[in-house]
C-alpha cells in the first residue's frame, strides 16, 4: 500500500540536512530522524497549527510523531516503512515549516 520507501541515501543527506539545521531541524541522537519544537502565542495557536499538519500528513500519507502541551508541539519525523529519514520526512518538514507561518 505505501509502496517501497527508500532512506535519503548520504549523497542526499549531505544536501539536505544542513537546509534543515537552518530551519532549526535538528537530528535526533540515536535514531535516524530530526525534530524541532515550535512555540505559539496560545492552545488555539498550537492546536491550528496541528490542524494544518493533520490535513498535509494525510495526503501525503505520511504522519508526524509529535507532542504538544499548551502552546508548544514537539514533533519528530522518521519514515517508519524504511526505519530512518525519507524524502517523505523532508517534504512533510518542509510543509510543516509553512504551516506554522499562517
Ligand atoms: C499503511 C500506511 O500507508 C503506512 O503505515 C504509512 C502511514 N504513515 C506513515 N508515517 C510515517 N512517518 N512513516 C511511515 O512509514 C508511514 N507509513
Amino acid at each position: 500500500m505505501a509502496g517501497k520507501v527508500q532512506a535519503l541515501t548520504e549523497e542526499e543527506r549531505a544536501h539536505i540536512l544542513p537546509l534543515l539545521r537552518n530551519a532549526q531541524w535538528v537530528e535526533v541522537v540515536g535514531r535516524d530522524a530530526i525534530y524541532k519544537e515550535f512555540i505559539f502565542k496560545d492552545f488555539n495557536q498550537a492546536f491550528g497549527f496541528m490542524s494544518r499538519v493533520a490535513l498535509h500528513a494525510e495526503k501525503l500519507n505520511h504522519h508526524p510523531e509529535w507532542f504538544n502541551v499548551y502552546n508548544k508541539v514537539q514533533i519528530t519525523l522518521s519514515t517508519h516503512d524504511c526505519g530512518g529519514l525519507s524524502q517523505r520526512d523532508i517534504s512533510l518538514a518542509t510543509l510543516i515549516d509553512q504551516a506554522s507561518l499562517m
